[in-house]
């Protein structure tokens, strides 16, 4: 038995008056893919992650989510499917933190014992023990936004929706929350889809995304496919201990600049071709390594990009 797809959709549209929100998009998601679903504001993420969880209609066209159509089936898809929209909560504000748990536990009727297993596992991974016992407004938003994530995994869905789910984190949350999204889908293979406009999240998190321009799919591939499409490059900015020659012969990347008789040297490489760890093999090999930051082109420049390119920027 071949296994099933998890979200399909086939010439999807969703008017809203004289807008086009979403417009013939089609696309398929298959079980244990981690899918980046990118784009400007306004671009339709949001209208199409509702049409995949029946919260809204499609005017026409073929979406089916987990093998089911949203719409008609929308109490399956909710037990099959995890959902975090950044500013819209499942948690009750006023509760303790480990009330909401136990309500949601009851809602997805799964039995006490259960409920209890997947909270504990959950608050362990998750780091949050501590604030089991705080009313949901005290918490910081990121404690809330792992309590967000546990609340929409208590139930074991196949599939994960992100709306911006490391928006306003510190550096340190961000990475936290991204180890366990890792970690979740290494384990239990649930399928990740997220809208974000950190390329990090996708960097970490994705092995493929989507470009969404105003309400069209114009790309589906790799993040490094990506920028090399539109030849956004990442930089490595380079800090020697030593005024060093400029670096011209490091395989995969080029010299951009060069800095303070060459303290500092920023080379722009391929993703496709080379890695940061080859680079910096490379380098440390011939040069002492101060220290080594990585610019990651920048997404809207990136999106931006893809539109111009399509004859739309
Ligand atoms: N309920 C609505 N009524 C009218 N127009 C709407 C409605 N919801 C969305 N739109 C319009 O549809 C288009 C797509 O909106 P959508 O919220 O899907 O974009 P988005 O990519 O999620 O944007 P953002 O990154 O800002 O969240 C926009 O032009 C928006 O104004």
């Amino acid at each position: 038995m071949s296994i099933p797809t998890v979200i399909e959709t086939r010439e999807l549209v969703r008017d809203f008056k004289k807008t086009r929100a979403v417009d013939r998009m089609t696309f398929s998601i298959e079980p244990g893919e981690a899918v980046g679903y990118i784009g400007a504001n306004g671009a339709g993420k949001s209208t199409t992650i509702k049409m995949l969880t029946g919260i809204l209609k499609p005017t026409s066209g073929h979406v089916r989510t987990c093998g089911l159509d949203p719409m008609r089936q929308r109490v399956e898809v909710a037990r099959r499917v995890g959902v975090v929209f950044g500013q819209r909560s499942q948690l009750w504000w006023d509760l303790p933190l480990r009330d909401s748990f136990a309500i949601l536990g009851a809602i997805h009727r799964m039995d006490e014992p259960t409920t209890r297993a997947r909270t504990d596992l959950l608050v362990d991974q998750l780091e949050m023990g501590p604030q089991l016992g705080i009313p949901v407004r005290s918490l910081s938003l990121g404690q809330r936004m792992r309590a967000e994530i546990a609340a929409a995994l208590l139930h074991s869905p196949e599939l994960l929706i992100l709306d911006e789910p490391t928006i306003g984190l510190d550096v340190l949350s961000k990475q936290r929350l991204r180890e366990f999204l890792v970690a979740e889908r290494r384990e239990r293979g649930t399928t990740l889809l997220l809208t974000t406009h950190d390329m990090g999240d996708i960097e970490r998190l994705c092995d493929r995304v989507l470009v969404v321009d105003r309400g069209r799919l114009a790309f589906d591939g790799t993040l490094p496919g990506l920028a090399s499409t539109v030849g956004a490059q990442r930089m490595l900015v380079i800090d020697l201990a030593t005024p060093t020659p400029d670096l011209h012969d490091v395989p995969g990347a080029t010299l951009v600049e060069s800095e303070s008789g060459g303290l500092r040297q920023r080379l722009a490489f391929d993703a496709e071709t080379t890695t940061v760890a080859a680079v910096l093999a490379h380098v440390s090999s011939r040069h002492e390594v101060r220290d080594l930051t990585i610019e990651e082109p920048d997404i809207e420049d990136v999106v931006r990009r893809i539109y111009a390119a399509s004859g739309r920027g």
